[in-house]
């Protein structure tokens, strides 16, 4: 498959053109400069002939000695132009192939992305892109070498026909063995480019879950994996690079042998008469000039193979499908827009059913939830029962095989993805906080919020005070350790709120969190559920408690939905999951008076273990895999 002279090369090849075409017009300069370069380059021996030739004559040296001159000033002007053009083309392809794959991943459905180790995605952007650099100026290299190679063998015929014949075994010989080797090269290279992939992958997956590594006394044996691949590749590229040696050794010895021949054959026949002192002379600085060329094409055709693996493996992310920008079908007046105020349901799940792929079995089933446009849903169940699927639905990034959602009395294929989310606010369980200080964390979602606004929520999330206390206040980079878990989670939470959302949807976390945050967290469910939606994936008896109405789910169905009351009286599975929920709460605040009687803020406690931090090392999918606390306890009640 990847042998350049299979079936599969020409489209590889042209997968790796697509990267340069759009800058034709200065591929066609560079080309245009190299090819004057290269006849700047042909003429040269002649014009020593033409120097050597004038030396018994009466004729003047001056003149071919000024065109010599000017042709050298001439080559170099214009080799340096062809040098810079071509370095800020390669430099431009690096730019726009990183530039679409970035734009790709962020436009990408979410599943997509989570089918591959995000390390190796961003392999892809930083070092498979850099190898596109000596790729894009390689197809101007080689056709110039190639015509080079070519004008300086027909310009040896004029000289001597039998010194070219000497000349094209050796070309011939060294045209074999690297048509032989080449392939290899590639594939060697290829592999070895997969390699630095899987090494990012499993690199970035060790390092951020690097306290469990620790934890688990696993640096050496994870340590090694990683190498593995390292070693992986370093393997292929040293095979890659034995061979490139091999190819370069074999074509130098070519060349000198050939040159060996050529001064032999040609004494002998300058000798008998038949060719001229000069021609020789000429022949003997064409051989030398044929190593130009030469090692050029082969520096040329090592970048290409190289360029055209990085080429396909960063257009395979191509293949990753976006999420569509537009509605399916043009949005229609929605019952609120009908009504204005209204007690319509915000949000309706109408007998969904959702699955990952299609060939696996739903994750949820014939969903019939109705979301009140005022007031608290709690969603409560097992590990695996489909709570998170529910909330990847509201958010769309998963959509129904069957069934459909309606959002403001209309379906969601009315609306793009970017209309349904700013309707809704989101806090994922684990909380996670965007690089960059506080201030931008807050307005990651809406931007324009002035600094009165962010008091507010700050305030609403009793982070005002703690805000105050840092030197540099809304400006503290989040990446120091001056903001704890528990207060990252808080942070995200007034993310959330900073502009009131129809509706909140907060995974609870599912990890013990300090009482601030857990009081903070419980006001603003307790606000937001006044004036609009709040839905939220319960993992303490709390929120449980706080809500106006909680769906019980189990196997990817809603089993049985109603108030507290009415569920302990109805649903045994429910009362089970919360004896669970007690049991982990009085354990909590165990704990809690035990610190208490310690002398200790449970905040304090925590802060040396940031649940955020601990919990930013996992993949979704390990969370999923991962039984957590409260879900342990969780499945412990359904038992
Ligand atoms: N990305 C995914 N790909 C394939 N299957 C998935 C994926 N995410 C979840 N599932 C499956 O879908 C089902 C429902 O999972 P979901 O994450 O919605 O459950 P959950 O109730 O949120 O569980 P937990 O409380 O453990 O987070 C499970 O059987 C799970 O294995």
């Amino acid at each position: 498959m990847n042998d350049p002279k299979s079936d599969a090369s020409l489209p590889r090849l042209r997968l790796l053109l697509s990267f340069v075409t759009p800058h034709w017009r200065v591929l066609l300069l560079g080309l245009v400069l190299g090819l004057f370069a290269n006849a700047i380059g042909l003429a040269t021996p002649m014009v020593t002939k033409w120097v050597l030739d004038t030396l018994g004559a009466a004729a003047s040296m001056t003149q071919p000695i000024a065109v010599l001159l000017a042709l050298v000033v001439v080559g170099a002007a214009v080799s340096l132009w062809q040098w810079v053009l071509l370095g800020t083309l390669a430099e431009r392809v690096v730019l726009d192939a990183r530039t679409s794959v970035i734009r790709r991943y962020l436009a990408a459905k979410i599943g997509e992305l989570l089918k591959r180790p995000s390390g190796e995605l961003v392999t892809r952007v930083t070092s498979d892109t850099a190898l596109l650099h000596q790729a894009s100026g390689s197809i101007v290299g080689l056709i110039n070498s190639t015509l080079a190679l070519l004008g300086t063998l027909v310009l040896m015929g004029v000289l001597d026909l039998v010194l070219l014949g000497s000349t094209l075994v050796a070309v011939i010989v060294v045209a074999i063995i690297m048509a032989t080797l080449m392939p290899s090269i590639a594939k060697a290279q290829e592999a070895a480019q997969e390699s630095v992939g899987r090494l990012g992958g499993s690199l970035e997956g060790a390092l951020r879950a690097i306290r469990t590594v620790k934890a688990s006394r696993a640096e050496v044996r994870q340590g090694e994996r990683i190498i593995a691949d390292a070693r992986d590749s370093a393997a292929h590229s040293v095979r890659a690079a034995r061979r490139t040696a091999s190819v370069w050794t074999i074509a130098w010895t070519g060349i000198q042998l050939s040159i060996i021949a050529i001064l032999g054959i040609g004494a002998w026949r300058a000798q008998l008469g038949l060719l001229e002192l000069s021609s020789l002379i000429a022949f003997l600085l064409y051989a030398f000039q044929l190593m130009g060329p030469i090692s050029e094409l082969t520096q040329n055709v090592t970048a290409l193979q190289a360029g055209i693996a990085a080429a396909s493996r960063i257009r395979e992310i191509e293949a990753i499908a976006v999420e569509p920008r537009v509605a399916a079908a043009p949005a229609g007046p929605s019952t609120a827009d009908q009504t204005g105020y209204d007690d319509s349901p915000v949000l309706v799940f109408r007998a969904v059913t959702a699955r990952y792929a299609p060939d696996t079995a739903p994750a949820v089933r014939g969903i019939d939830l109705t979301i009140p446009r005022r007031g608290h849903t709690a969603i409560v169940g097992p590990s695996g029962a489909g709570k998170t699927t529910l909330f990847s639905l509201v958010l769309r990034f998963l959509e129904p095989t069957e069934g459909e959602l309606l959002l403001d009395g209309r379906p969601y294929a009315t609306y793009s993805h970017s209309e349904v989310r700013a309707k809704l606010a989101y806090v994922e369980q684990e909380t996670p906080v965007v690089p960059g200080t506080i201030r931008d964390n807050l307005l990651f979602t809406h931007p324009d919020a002035t600094d009165d606004e962010l008091r507010a929520v700050l305030k609403a999330v009793r982070l005002d005070e703690k805000i105050d206390s840092l030197d540099e206040g809304l400006d503290t980079s989040l990446s120091s350790s001056a903001v704890s878990g528990g207060q990252r989670q808080r942070i995200a939470l007034a993310r959330a709120i900073l502009r009131t959302p129809e509706v909140l949807l907060l995974d609870e976390a599912t990890a013990q969190v300090d009482g601030l945050t857990e009081a903070a967290l419980h006001d603003c469910i307790r606000d937001r559920a006044a004036v609009g939606a709040v839905v939220t994936i319960a993992h303490r008896l709390s929120t449980v408690l706080d809500a106006d109405s909680i769906a019980v789910m189990e196997d990817g169905r809603i089993r049985a939905q109603g108030t507290h009351s009415e569920l302990l009286a109805t649903d045994d599975l429910y009362r089970q999951l919360v004896e669970a929920l007690r049991i982990a709460d009085s354990r909590e605040h165990g704990q809690q008076s035990d610190d208490r009687r310690r002398g200790e803020q449970p905040d304090d406690r925590r802060r040396g273990e940031q649940p955020d931090d601990r919990r930013r090392g996992e993949q979704p999918d390990d969370r999923r895999r991962g039984e957590q606390p409260d879900g342990d306890l969780e499945l412990a009640g359904r038992r």
